[in-house]
């Protein structure tokens, strides 16, 4: 059993507060926080916004420090189109796409389902998309120790498409390269597999 907390249960003090605060918000938009349909959604809305928050109180390097493995493994490791959720911390809207990650080992591979649950940890706070990329690169190249590590992230941003600038078909793309990554062969060799059906 992983020793590391994932999110299990809402904190019911945090929960009656901010179910408090937004029946205040729905009031103050002219919603009837009376009427059968949104009775419950001040509690809903508390709950989603603790579950969307929640990797502020876990601990990525432990996830990945409870599945690392010796072994003599000394070429590119690739985990592509790991879908991400997170929230902008400009508007608290959704932004979402997909994270690329790749490492080279140095000794040690880690178990492969930890890289996207590194992700949403830090996905799962409030974040700007920069800071989302350096966050997992810095994370797995303190972590496991890789000769290299390689994140890009593609992702559209709500707060682009439903509000503000409007705009429904951009995208946007942020990446990081520590170690042999930052040689060009190897970065575009990383770049040519993300982009193939076959790596
Ligand atoms: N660099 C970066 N900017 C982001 C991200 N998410 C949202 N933003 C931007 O944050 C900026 C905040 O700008 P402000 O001018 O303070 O906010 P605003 O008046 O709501 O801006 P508009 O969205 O242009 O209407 C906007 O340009 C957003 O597009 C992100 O992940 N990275
Ligand atoms: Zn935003």
């Amino acid at each position: 059993m992983a020793s590391y907390k994932f999110f299990e249960e809402y904190d019911h003090h945090v929960t009656d507060d901010l179910k408090k605060n937004y029946a205040d918000i729905l009031e103050r938009v002219g919603e009837d926080i009376s009427r059968e349909g949104i009775l419950k959604t001040p509690e809903r809305a508390a709950k989603a916004i603790q579950f969307l928050t929640s990797g502020h109180c876990q601990d990525p390097e432990q996830i990945l420090k409870s599945a690392m493995f010796a072994e003599d493994y000394n070429d590119m490791v690739i985990i592509k189109d790991v879908e991400l959720y997170s929230l902008c911390e400009h508007h608290m809207l959704p932004f979402f796409g997909k994270a690329h990650i790749a490492y080279i080992p140095n000794g040690h591979i880690v178990g492969l389902s930890k890289i996207p649950r590194v992700v949403d940890v830090f996905a799962r706070r409030l974040q700007v998309q920069e800071r989302l990329t350096h966050d997992i690169l810095e994370c797995i190249n303190h972590t496991l120790k890789p000769k290299g590590v390689a994140v890009v992230i593609e992702a559209a941003h709500m707060c682009m498409m439903m509000r503000g600038v409007q705009k429904q078909n951009s995208l946007t793309t942020t990446s990081g390269f520590r170690g042999q990554f930052e040689k060009i062969e190897t970065r575009n060799e990383f770049l040519k597999l993300i982009s193939s059906d076959l790596s």
